[in-house]
C-alpha cells in the first residue's frame, strides 16, 4: 500500500526570499510549522534574479559583454550568504560557499559556450534555472541549522519533455520518481527544500516550466505526493479582487473556488501561475495564499467551495501587442485563413489572450515577445497585410457590473472591447496610472 505522508507543501516566491532578512523571516515561518509534520519547501530565485539571468543570457547570445551584470549577480548572492552565515555553524558556511562557487563556475562556463547558432530557448533553460539552484541551496543550509533539512535536486525527478521554457510534465514518471524519493528523504529530515520553476528531460538536460512557474512546481509536488495542502507565501494579504499595486482598495477573497481562481490566473492575475490550480483541484488539495509579512493573518483558501457572487475582479496584463491580419485582396477572413494564422501563432508559440474578427480582418492580442513576433511576420507577411501596436494593456473584469466598467475605462483609449455574460475585456493603450 502507498505510504501516506500527510505532508504539506510551502512555496516561497522571489519576494519572500529577496535578501537575508527575508530568508530569516522564512526560517521563522517554517519553525512555526515544526510540529505539523513533514514539509516540502519549494523556493524561487531570490528577488529579481531570474530577470537578471535572462538579461545576462540575452547579452551572451548577442555576443555582447555580460561580465558586469554577471559580477553583480554573483556578488549579490555572496553578500546574502555572508549576511546569513552568522546564523549557522562554520561547517555549513564553508560547504555552502564551496557549493555557491561551484554553481558560479558552472554558470560562467555555460555562458562562455552560449552560441547564437544554437537554439535560444534550450540554452536559456540551462542558464536561467541557476537562480533557483542558488536560492534552494542557501535556504536549505540556513534551515538545516535549526531543523533537520535536506536539499533536494528536483531536476532528475520532475521529468519533462524538451519544450524549452514551457516544459510539459510527464506526470506518470514524475509521480513515480517523487513517490520513490521523497518519503525516504523525509524519514531522515522532516523538511526538504527544492527548486521551483525547473525540471529535467529524460537525457538529463535542465528545463524550465514558464516564468513564475514555481507555484506550479508546488502543485506538482502536492499532486504527486497527495499532500494535505499547499501554501504559497506572498507579499499580499491573500487573493484579492485586484492587484494592489495598480488598483485602490482591493478586497480579499477569504475563500474562493478552484474554478474562479483558474479563470483569474488565466486572464493574467499574476499572483498565481495559471497551471497551479488544475493538479490541486483533481486531487482536492486546498491552496492557501498567505502573507509572509503577516503569517498569522487568515489569507485566502482556494478549494472546492460554493459562494455568492464575488466582488468584480480586475485583472491587468501588460506588455501586450495587438496584431491585425488583413487579406490582401479584399477576400473575407475564412476558416482557411484562420487555420494559417492559428498554425503560425502556435508554431512561434504566441498565445492568444483575446481575438476578434471582422469581414476582411482578424485581430489577436498576445504577450509581446520581439523575436516571436518577428518570426510570425516572416511567416505571414506574404499572405496578409499585417499591422500591430505594442506597449498595450489587456484588462479583464470577471463578474463585472456597470460601475466596475466605468471605473476601468474612464480616461483610457480603448482599442478593442469584448464582453460575455461574466467577463468584460478591453485592450487599451499602455499607461501606468493607478486606478482609484
Ligand atoms: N488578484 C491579486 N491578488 C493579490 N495579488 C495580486 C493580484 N494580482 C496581481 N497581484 C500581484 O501579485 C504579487 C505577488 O505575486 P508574485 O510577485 O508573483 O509573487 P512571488 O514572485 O513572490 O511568488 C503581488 O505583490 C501583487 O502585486
Ligand atoms: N524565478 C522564476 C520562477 C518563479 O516562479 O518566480 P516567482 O515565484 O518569484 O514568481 C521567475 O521569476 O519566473
Amino acid at each position: 500500500m502507498q505510504e501516506q505522508l500527510a505532508l504539506k507543501v510551502y512555496k516561497f516566491g522571489g519576494a519572500s526570499v529577496k535578501d537575508a532578512t527575508a530568508i530569516r523571516n522564512l526560517v521563522e515561518i517554517v519553525q512555526q510549522h515544526r510540529s505539523q509534520g513533514p514539509l516540502v519547501v519549494v523556493v524561487s530565485a531570490m528577488g529579481k534574479t531570474t530577470n537578471a539571468l535572462e538579461a545576462i543570457f540575452a547579452l551572451a547570445f548577442a555576443r555582447q559583454d555580460y561580465a558586469p551584470p554577471l559580477a553583480q549577480l554573483i556578488s549579490f548572492h555572496r553578500t546574502a550568504l555572508q549576511e546569513l552565515s552568522g546564523g549557522f555553524g562554520p561547517g555549513t558556511a564553508a560547504t555552502l560557499e564551496q557549493e555557491f562557487e561551484a554553481v558560479f563556475r558552472q554558470l560562467a562556463a555555460q555562458l562562455a559556450e552560449v552560441s547564437p547558432t544554437q537554439d535560444y530557448d534550450a540554452q536559456y533553460d540551462q542558464i536561467v534555472s541557476c537562480g533557483e539552484l542558488l536560492a534552494s541551496k542557501l535556504i536549505a543550509g540556513v534551515l538545516h541549522d535549526t531543523h533537520p533539512t535536506r536539499w533536494l535536486d528536483c531536476r532528475p525527478l520532475l521529468r519533462t519533455d524538451d519544450c524549452w521554457r514551457e516544459a510539459r510534465i510527464d506526470w506518470l514518471t514524475t509521480e513515480a520518481n517523487l513517490r520513490t524519493t521523497v518519503p525516504k528523504q523525509l524519514r531522515e529530515a522532516s523538511v526538504l527544500v527544492t527548486q521551483g520553476f525547473v525540471g529535467g528531460t529524460r537525457d538529463g538536460r535542465t528545463t524550465t516550466l514558464g516564468r513564475e512557474g514555481s507555484d506550479y512546481t508546488a502543485a506538482i509536488f502536492a499532486y504527486c505526493l497527495q499532500a494535505k495542502s499547499v501554501t504559497i507565501w506572498k507579499d499580499v494579504a491573500g487573493l484579492l479582487n485586484a492587484d494592489p499595486k495598480f488598483f485602490a482598495d482591493p478586497v480579499r477573497y477569504p475563500e474562493i473556488s478552484y474554478q474562479e481562481t483558474i479563470e483569474m490566473a488565466y486572464y493574467g492575475a499574476s499572483v498565481i501561475h495559471p497551471k497551479t490550480i488544475k493538479p490541486l483541484a483533481v486531487r482536492q488539495i486546498p491552496l492557501f495564499v498567505k502573507s509572509f509579512l503577516d503569517p498569522a493573518a487568515e489569507g485566502t483558501r482556494i478549494g472546492d467551495c460554493r459562494h455568492e457572487l464575488l466582488a468584480p475582479a480586475f485583472i491587468r496584463k501588460t506588455g501586450q501587442v495587438l496584431i491585425s491580419f488583413e487579406s490582401k485582396d479584399l477576400t473575407f477572413i475564412s476558416e482557411e485563413n484562420l487555420e494559417v494564422i492559428f498554425g503560425a501563432l502556435a508554431q512561434v508559440r504566441l498565445k492568444i489572450n483575446m481575438m476578434q474578427n471582422s469581414a476582411i480582418s482578424f485581430s489577436v492580442c498576445t504577450d509581446f515577445a520581439a523575436f516571436r513576433l518577428e518570426k510570425l511576420l516572416g511567416q505571414l507577411r506574404e499572405q496578409f497585410t499585417i499591422h500591430y501596436n505594442t506597449g498595450l494593456e489587456l484588462y479583464t473584469i470577471k463578474n463585472y457590473d456597470a460601475a466596475s466598467i466605468r471605473r476601468l475605462i474612464e480616461g483610457r483609449e480603448v482599442l478593442l472591447e469584448q464582453r460575455t455574460r461574466q467577463t468584460f475585456q478591453v485592450v487599451c493603450r499602455g499607461g501606468t496610472e493607478f486606478i482609484a
